[in-house]
């Protein structure tokens, strides 16, 4: 069987980030990486390339997961999410720290975006609390007096209560999150390592079988297979592991 029919299903559940600084070095892992239907594009390409890099992925029917992490005021977040609704793509995020007006504008920026240039809206998700943050950073850095299983919790109910459609969360949160957000919220886990895998700067990993488990809809795998001696194979072995469940 080829490739592509069998690695379908799990293949969809990964999104690889696109973490260059330029379009060309993009252009380069998406030829690497045939495979992958969902790319991430965050803060370092776009900022180094601006949105040309959306339409490269649109001609090639990739889904887009816009990752821009919006944190200002209700106004500032508004125009963001507007100006981001216009691109067609199928995600993207702002902080759920920039509190209920600012959630609630962004949402309804991003429909008014996407009608402007007569596209699908974006699913709006909130970032909880960055998976490269420990407890210990939440305690006695941001000076955050809450366990940061019940934060992260309590950011993923403002993002639901503001029109959110889900939530940026640890795989290590994500079964709490499902359980009280329900099956129609949607979990995007980064901080996800194959065993062995070097975890770089992710403090609250699990591997991609346990992310599932616990109830993520979607995947974020980024050094484990861009950086791996053969990016097409370390993308096809984490399928595999997610067939197998
Ligand atoms: O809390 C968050 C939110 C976003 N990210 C992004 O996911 C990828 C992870 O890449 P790896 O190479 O697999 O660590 C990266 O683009 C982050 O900006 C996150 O890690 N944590």
């Amino acid at each position: 069987m080829a490739h592509s029919s069998l690695y379908t299903s799990a293949a969809q559940k990964i999104i690889v980030p696109l973490d260059v600084a330029s379009e060309e070095d993009a252009i380069a892992t998406l030829n690497k990486l045939p495979e992958v239907q969902f790319w991430k594009v965050g803060l370092e390409l776009f900022v180094s390339c601006g949105p040309s890099i959306l339409e490269r992925l649109k001609e090639q029917q990739k889904r887009i997961f816009l990752d821009l992490k919006f944190h200002d005021i209700s106004n500032t977040v508004a125009g963001a999410c507007r100006a981001a609704g216009r691109y067609g793509a199928d995600l993207l995020t702002v902080h759920a720290t920039a509190g209920r007006t600012a959630l609630k504008a962004a949402v309804t920026a991003a429909q008014e975006g996407a009608a402007d240039s007569k596209v699908e809206p974006p699913k709006v998700i909130a970032i909880t609390l960055l998976t490269s943050l420990s407890a210990r950073d939440l305690a006695f850095d941001l000076k955050i007096p809450v366990e940061l299983p019940e934060y992260a919790l309590q950011m993923a109910l403002l993002a639901q209560e503001s029109g959110l459609a889900g939530a940026v969360c640890s795989p290590q949160e994500a079964e709490q999150l499902r359980q009280v957000c329900g099956d129609d919220f949607l979990l995007v886990c980064p901080g996800v390592r194959p065993q062995g895998a070097a975890k770089g700067d992710q403090m609250r990993s699990q591997t991609p079988t346990q992310a599932i488990q616990a109830g993520a809809n979607y995947l974020v795998i980024g050094r484990p297979i861009t950086t791996a001696p053969d990016p097409a194979q370390a993308f096809q072995t984490i399928c595999q592991e997610l067939e197998g469940i």
